[in-house]
């Protein structure tokens, strides 16, 4: 192997696991992302690969863009018909495909089956054509996909860990194949997107966030592990669905649950390491907050839910500022909504704003009003809110329904996170556009039917005045004969560039600062063309860009910070960034 990766790069297999490998980085020690598309590759497994094992393999099969020379050195002759295909023209074929599919959830299905057959081939068409494919892998149609997952069940995905592993979790890892884990999508079913307690069937959710490390953040898809812990579920109609792939319970809580994620977390770090990265997604409130409080300061640990998308809102709030000509300071802010995504965000912003007026972030919370199931959260409410409520506990009189409180407190900026459809009405909307020239409206909830508007709506009640993004897109609207396109404001932009950021940097700890550098990162990538269509982020056709920016200004703030091993430090962290990315072209095999 030395000499092979000596070819390949002119250094020593030392060198590159010292560049890549020890004190964080992203190892390419098989020197795959290295090699140029003309340089032969060696196909490595535990064995060489070769013949129907080969095709079978979805990390090295090509199908039909097998070359002759290939097909004649890997006993592939007459396992495939003879025409051999470009990686190009199979794209194009496959985008035919997709799109006869009328049925999203068809498209899904069919974009696993590729994922499972030919994972380079998955990802080019993923990164070639992520406007188009990021809603049928992730939010919306991941959200269906993960309430029908036992009915479409094919080939199992990712890492199952089950009360029934209790005591043998470090055994469960080791049956994983890829010991090189950098990164882990955890979740436990319990809140998935806004759809509720889906128990195992949330396992959609860490594959599809995991599909965007790679195809959107350029993180190894062999370093990716998805893994869903079953504790059960409190979901009656899954629990009575014959094809329910979970355990058939309800869900253990307090101790024993707590001793299973505790079991879980030590054995992650045992089996890879201080600098696996673990990130939470979809834990319901009670429980993801205390994950993160208990394990930010003893794991590389963050929760999307509540980090992630806090970053994401601040770089739309901060963008859709410059639009509305206003200081972020200036803005009053309300949420409905006052649970991870709501409270996390509100807490980001408060931070950001007391940072550049330098005043504590108690007075930088005065300005964010949140509203939950009970209405607007005021001190009298203290004695029954949940903890994270409480910073927010305003002196105000009651107030029960989401209008009342936009009359009352006149927000500029009203966002979504209550994962409820269709309580941005037509009344609050106006009510919005009567105390604002430009409002900021953001309907995070997801998937599509839970958004809290459509953009449709937002634009019609505003009169087209509003600034407008979702958690789930939303196609263009046209409105008194103008076009208006609307953003997405989902934590998608965030964690594939800042989970790389942090591997690559060897970062062993997530500081509230990376976060805001990341949110920078991502505003600054906003141009005044984005601005002149109403748009408060970049496109995401340009994801792997934006990825490694927000990449590279997470990285320097780690090194600033003293929270980053990997050294030395390089010196251009945006090239590193991009050297580090996967990128999905067929290698050629000698
Ligand atoms: N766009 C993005 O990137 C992201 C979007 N989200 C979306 O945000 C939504 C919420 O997620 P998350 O914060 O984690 O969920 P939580 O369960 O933590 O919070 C939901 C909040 O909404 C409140 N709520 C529920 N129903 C109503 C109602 N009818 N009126 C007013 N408030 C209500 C709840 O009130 P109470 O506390 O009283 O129960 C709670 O405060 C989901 O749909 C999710 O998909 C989440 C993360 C990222
Ligand atoms: C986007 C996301 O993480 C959510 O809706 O939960
Ligand atoms: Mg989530």
């Amino acid at each position: 192997m030395e000499s092979t990766l000596k070819e390949l790069s002119g250094e020593s297999v030392l060198d590159l696991v010292d560049k890549c490998g020890i004190g964080g980085g992203v190892r390419d020690i098989y020197g795959e992302d290295r090699a140029t598309e003309d340089q032969p590759i060696t196909p490595w497994a535990i064995s060489v690969a070769s013949g129907y094992s080969m095709l079978r393999d979805p990390r090295h099969n090509k199908g039909l863009a097998f070359s002759e020379k290939e097909r004649d050195a890997h006993y592939l002759k007459g396992l495939l018909p003879p025409a051999v295909i470009s990686q190009e023209l199979q794209e194009k074929r496959l985008l035919q495909i997709l799109r006869q599919y009328t049925v999203p959830l068809h498209k899904y299905m069919a974009m696993m089956d590729l994922q499972e057959r030919n994972e380079r081939l998955f990802y080019k068409l993923l990164i070639d054509n992520v406007e188009e494919l990021l809603p049928v892998v992730y939010t919306p149609v991941v959200g269906e996909a993960c309430q029908k997952y036992g009915s479409i069940f094919r080939r199992p995905q990712g890492l199952y860990i089950s009360l029934k592993e209790k005591g043998r979790i470090l055994e469960v890892l080791r049956n994983w194949p890829e010991k090189a884990i950098q990164v882990i999508v955890v979740t436990d079913g319990e809140r998935i997107l806004g759809l509720g307690d889906l128990g195992c069937q949330g396992m959609g959710i860490p594959v599809g966030k995991l599909s965007l490390y790679t195809g959107l953040g350029g993180v190894r898809p062999s370093a990716c592990l998805p893994i869903t812990i079953d504790v059960g579920t409190n979901n009656k109609k899954l629990l009575d669905d014959e094809f329910y792939i979970g355990l058939r319970q309800n869900r253990a809580t307090g101790q024993e649950y707590a001793e299973l994620l505790e079991e879980f977390m030590t054995a992650v770090k045992q089996n890879y390491g201080e600098k696996i990265l673990i990130q939470f997604e979809d834990f319901a409130n009670h429980n993801a907050f205390d994950l993160l409080a208990k394990y930010r300061t003893t794991h590389l640990v963050f929760n999307d839910d509540i980090q992630g998308t806090a970053a994401v809102v601040l770089a739309g709030v901060v963008s859709a500022s410059k639009l509305m000509e206003r200081d972020l300071a200036d803005h009053t802010f309300l949420f409905l909504g006052a649970g991870e995504a709501g409270t996390g965000i509100a807490e980001l912003i408060a931070l950001e704003i007391s940072k550049r007026a330098k005043t504590p972030v108690e007075e930088a919370r005065k300005k964010i009003w949140l509203v939950d199931s009970k209405g607007l959260i005021v001190s009298s409410r203290k004695e029954s809110l949940q903890h994270f409520k409480l910073p927010w506990a305003h002196e105000h009189e009651q107030v029960r329904e989401l209008l009342d409180a936009v009359k009352e407190i006149k927000p500029s900026v009203l966002i979504g996170t209550s994962g409820v459809g269709r309580t941005f009405t037509k009344e609050v909307v106006e009510a919005m556009a009567a105390n604002n020239e430009k409002p900021l409206i953001l309907a995070l909830s997801n998937p599509t039917s839970q958004s809290e508007c459509t953009a449709e709506e937002a634009y019609t009640w505003s009169e087209g005045r509003a600034i407008f993004a979702s958690g789930s897109p939303f196609p263009p609207v046209e409105y008194k004969g103008k076009p208006y396109v609307s953003g997405q404001s989902n934590n998608a932009y965030i964690f594939p560039g800042f989970g790389l950021g942090l591997i690559m940097s060897g970062t062993i700890r997530v500081h509230d600062d990376l976060l805001l550098a990341a949110s920078e990162a991502l505003a600054a990538q906003a141009t005044e063309e984005n601005y002149a269509k109403g748009l408060i982020y970049p496109p995401f056709s340009g994801i792997r860009k934006i990825s490694a920016q927000i990449a590279a200004t997470v990285a320097a703030k780690a090194y600033e910070l003293g929270l980053a091993t990997r050294l030395p430090r390089p010196k251009d962290l945006v090239e590193f960034a991009h050297s580090c990315m996967y990128t999905p072209m067929y290698r050629n095999y000698r």
